[in-house]
């Protein structure tokens, strides 16, 4: 494109977003204070005088911009634009109707297409480069506030507690925020539900936004990505979607396993992928599993999540999860004793917002009774927790160990034939646990047992639920089990 045709398309740009009801012309003649530069590897420069423009135009009319160049068949190949403050970039300060009057803008045009500038072409240079950071703090109702980052303000990095199950993935995370598109591109964090994925993505996002306040942030979780695409499409808004996701510097996608076989939107976000990795764009995925194990994706998809950091969160140690109940505890200034929010923590192993939320009951408890959150209130309300937890599916092979376990024999003891009393009882109170906590049929737990007839099952179930009701040891340790066992299945 010739440095007329340029000045042109911009002088349409900015007759357009004037034109857009969501702007209004005079907030929309902010455009006629930029000059564009030129285009390289389908980046638009633009070169404003103020810091304020610059803002303005990156944040605030970004959607109006993109839409309005999408709206234009000879501005195709800008796929996205970037603004720089220069103090010698003097405009048409009248925006004129007329759009080729914007040709009189004086300042040089360096850049006249990437394939010209090989350097350009190879590093072109990202958001941190070729914008000066804004020194000053962020305003919360500044005009970068307009900019739908969707970041939850509960999860920083600050609330977010650092344990050997998620060191490496916190670091890579800092590493992002602080370097966009430098350090790794894209950085896929995967691992179980409810261990921290969807906090460090909003994490980046706020810290990204502390060090440079005008960096763009989208956080959308692939469901939302999905809803969004499928609505574009409906609507005929597929060129508002593509200016959504790929003109922002960074973009956070949650639970990327959810667009398993969605073939539209994959291949929709395939494009938002590769456009924003082009331009230097930094992409954050999160996943339950890492690349290899998704199923329903292409391969080219999955070999570009591969082109970053791969890292993983695991489940939290005992420390880390007391830890993490501690912070809680103290930002909601909740009055608990150590030993309780360490008790809690012994119980939920494997998933923080099990771990939160129980948390959360037992104050709920505690404040709906008026009573103190001691260990007595602390053990009914965990009582009721497990007893009303039926999604947990309980394994009979769990049910077996852990019954060895408890009583200290082998699994080879409740499977095989001795009679002795106390492996015989362990073995009926183990069938009787089978019958209770799994939808197992008698002759299915039998055959479990070594091969046992179903009405020794059946002679077990009845003599334990008799003992329970006679024998204050025999309920005590139904009940130990059960609660183990239920916890175990978390
Ligand atoms: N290391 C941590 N420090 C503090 N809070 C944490 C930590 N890890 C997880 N949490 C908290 O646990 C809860 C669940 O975490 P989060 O939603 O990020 O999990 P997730 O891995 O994204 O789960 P899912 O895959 O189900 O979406 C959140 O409230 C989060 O703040």
């Amino acid at each position: 494109m010739t440095d007329d045709e340029l000045q042109e398309v911009w002088g349409r740009v900015t007759q357009t977003v004037m034109g857009d009801p969501t702007v209004g012309p005079a907030v929309g003649a902010q455009l006629a204070l930029a000059v564009p530069r030129g285009i390289a590897a389908g980046t638009l420069y633009l070169a404003v005088q103020l810091e304020f423009t610059l803002r303005l135009l990156e944040n605030r009319l970004r959607p109006a911009i993109m839409n309005a160049i999408a709206g234009i068949p000879e501005a195709q190949q800008i796929e996205n634009f970037v603004v720089i403050v220069d103090e010698d970039a003097h405009p048409a300060l009248d925006p004129d109707p007329e759009p080729a009057s914007h040709a009189t803008a004086t300042a040089p045009a360096p850049f006249q297409g990437g394939d010209t500038d090989p350097g350009l072409h190879t590093t072109a240079p990202t958001r941190h480069d070729s914008v000066r950071p804004v020194a000053e703090p962020r305003s919360r109702h500044g005009v970068e506030d307009q900019v739908d980052s969707r970041l939850n303000e509960k999860y920083g990095f600050d609330s977010f507690v650092i344990g050997q199950s998620n060191r490496f993935a916190h670091a890579a995370a800092v590493a992002v925020a602080e370097a966009p598109a430098r350090a790794y591109n894209p950085l896929f964090i995967y691992g179980d539900s409810g261990l921290g994925k969807t906090h460090l993505l909003h994490a980046i996002g706020h810290y990204a936004r502390e060090l440079f306040p005008s960096v763009r942030v989208r956080y959308v979780s692939s469901e939302d990505f999905t809803n969004d695409f499928i609505n574009s499409i409906a609507n005929n808004q597929g060129a508002a979607f593509h200016a959504r996701y790929r003109s922002v510097d960074i973009l956070l996608v949650d639970d990327i396993q959810f667009l398993e076989d969605k073939v539209e939107t994959q291949e929709a976000f395939f494009h938002t992928f590769n456009t924003l990795h082009d331009h230097n764009k930094q992409v954050v995925i999160t996943s339950d599993v890492q690349p290899k194990q998704l199923r329903g994706f292409e391969e080219r998809m999955l070999s570009r999540f591969e082109w970053g950091l791969l890292t993983d969160i695991q489940a939290p140690d005992l420390e880390t999860r007391i830890a993490i109940l501690r912070k809680k505890a103290q930002r909601e200034s909740l009055e608990i004793d150590h030993s309780i929010l360490e008790f809690i923590a012994s119980k939920f192993s494997s998933n923080i917002r099990e771990l939160e939320g129980t948390l959360i009951r037992v104050t709920a408890y505690a404040s709906l009774n008026q009573q103190r959150i001691d260990m007595q209130l602390v053990h009914t309300v965990l009582k009721d927790l497990i007893t009303l937890d039926a999604d947990n599916e309980v394994q009979p092979s769990d049910i077996i160990s852990r019954t060895a376990e408890y009583f200290d024999l082998s699994i080879d003891d409740l499977y095989g034939p001795t009679r002795a009393q106390q492996i015989a009882t362990a073995r009926q109170i183990a069938m009787y646990l089978c019958r209770e906590l799994t939808p197992l049929s008698l002759p299915k737990i039998g055959q479990l047992f070594g091969g046992r007839d179903h009405t020794t099952v059946m002679y077990a179930h009845k003599k334990i639920s008799q003992l329970i009701a006679e024998r204050r040891s025999i309920y005590n340790q139904v009940t130990e089990l059960t609660t183990r066992i239920k916890q175990g299945s978390r």
